[in-house]
């Protein structure tokens, strides 16, 4: 059972100090603002929350695998057409490959309609002497570097649900009315391949799929089945005001659900357990996820797990590990090994980039997709070796041909950088860079099923 004291008031988490809030200088219009946010319809409905926890039960379960990819931080401006539907493509892309080699449903699920608020490392930035509020994602002020953009401005929280209504719009009638068919999907992939440096290397797996797709469809499997994909939308629950407001009952049960978001994670810097994020997500019914960098012990990881699911409920905790390429295997063994020894099954999900953000010398914030596909390795062989499914991966990515990350099939170097550097807050995985790392889990997925097969084979002999 849920724990059954009331969902929180405002003013009882405030009182918890929730740390990575704004400051705001007029709490009247924020007031209005909140009253606002409470009478808007919920962005997604309950039942396809419990939809998801229901999928995600499966992914730690070993039966499903998850991808959840999008933007460090979403922005009002990149609310286009052009934009969603190239993030789309590129993880439904990502998603067919990885569904081929994994021969297990892929759990698609976006950082995407919601992801506006940004923790920051520092509360302030200081540029040629002036010293500023930190841009801390559009829900809260601006990336333009003066004091009247940095001040945050509650009407902001408007726009993200705005802004979140018109992407989750224009989503859903993508994923149902078509774009998303399986062969054009592919086609997308069979265009990577052919057309990227590094895509002849995946040239065999490609064709494979195209193999497979024509059996299906020549042996008359319905091509409904293939036009229709579930998407999902999810977001870090930062801002206090703007997930309280979007905290409701849920008609059918009388349940609380985070209503901003399918799937709410609770972020590396806002997961205190005596915390007020801890506090308001462990009343909603959402599927949940925590961040876990390489600070973390098995013991908290154990009590963040009590304290936000009790009873176990399948689905319910994903832990997203972001530890460092350098350091995964020596901290994730423990903290999975003990969960695993306390009768817990979570869900387990690499995040390859935020252990490994440097800064470049020509200043830019980068990451080395060696980098990246060093964690996802070190989680990989870190399951194979405790026998846990590794059951996804957690990244930042676009659907342009940003550079923004270092390395990858355009073999991109820190002086390239400079050419499209357009994130606001960390650094992205391009196009290609995501569909190489596709490619790449999926080589990790596909041996790892056939040793299974193989272990069970020579079990059973
Ligand atoms: O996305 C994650 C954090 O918000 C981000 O890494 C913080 O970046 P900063 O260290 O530049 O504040
Ligand atoms: C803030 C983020 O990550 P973390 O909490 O892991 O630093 C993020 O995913 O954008
Ligand atoms: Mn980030």
């Amino acid at each position: 059972m849920l724990d059954a004291s009331p969902v929180p008031s405002l003013d009882e988490l405030h009182a918890l100090n929730p740390l990575q809030q704004p400051t705001y200088a007029d709490q009247g219009a924020l007031a209005d603002v909140i009253g606002k946010l409470r009478t808007l319809p919920p962005l997604v409905f309950a039942g396809e929350c419990d939809e998801l926890r229901a999928k995600m039960a499966s992914v730690a379960a070993g039966e499903a695998f998850l991808l959840q990819g999008g933007d460090c931080a979403e922005t009002f401006e990149g609310v286009t057409a052009d934009n969603i539907q190239n993030k789309l493509r590129t993880l439904l892309s990502m998603a067919v490959v990885l569904t081929y080699a994994a021969q297990v449903p892929i759990v698609k699920v976006g950082r995407m309609a919601g992801q506006y608020a940004k923790p920051r490392s520092s509360g302030s930035e200081t540029r040629d002497g002036v010293t500023l509020p930190a841009y801390r994602g559009d829900a809260v002020n601006g990336f333009a570097f003066s004091p009247a953009s940095r001040e945050p401005d509650p009407q902001r929280l408007l726009g993200v649900y705005n802004a979140s209504s018109a992407t989750l719009n224009l989503t859903r009638a993508f994923v149902t009315g078509g774009f998303a068919h399986l062969r054009r999907v592919h086609s997308w992939n069979a265009n990577f391949v052919l057309s990227s440096g590094a895509g002849v290397r995946y040239q065999d797996l490609a064709d494979e799929i195209d193999r497979a797709l024509a059996f299906m469809v020549a042996c008359g499997i319905d091509d409904d089945a293939f036009r229709t994909v579930d998407f999902y939308s999810s977001h870090e629950a930062l801002v206090m005001e703007y997930e309280h407001a979007l905290t409701r009952i849920d008609s059918r049960t009388r349940q609380p659900y985070g209503t901003s978001g399918h799937f709410l994670w609770i972020g590396e810097r806002t997961r205190q357990l005596d915390g007020a994020h801890v506090e308001l997500m462990r009343h909603i019914r959402n599927p949940l996820g925590v961040k876990l960098g390489p600070t973390t012990t098995a013991d908290t990881a154990l009590e963040l797990a009590d304290r936000l699911d009790p009873d176990h409920e399948p689905g319910r905790i994903t832990f997203i590990t972001r530890m460092g390429a350098g350091k995964v295997r020596d901290i994730l063994p423990e903290v999975v090994a003990k969960v695993t020894a306390s009768g817990r099954q979570v869900a387990w999900v690499c995040d390859p980039m935020h252990g490994n953000t440097f800064e470049a010398r020509n200043g830019y914030k980068t990451r080395a997709f060696s980098d990246v596909v060093e964690e996802l390795n070190g989680f990989f062989d870190v399951h194979e070796e405790l026998g846990t499914w590794p059951g996804g991966v957690h990244v930042e990515l676009t659907g342009d041909d940003v550079t923004e990350c270092v390395g990858g099939s355009d073999d991109l170097v820190e002086a390239d950088l400079v050419n499209r550097y357009e994130t606001l807050c960390d650094p992205r995985l391009n196009r290609n860079q995501s569909l190489e790392l596709a490619f790449l889990v999926a080589e990790r997925l596909t041996s790892g099923r056939i040793r299974r097969a193989k272990a069970v084979q020579a079990a059973a002999v």
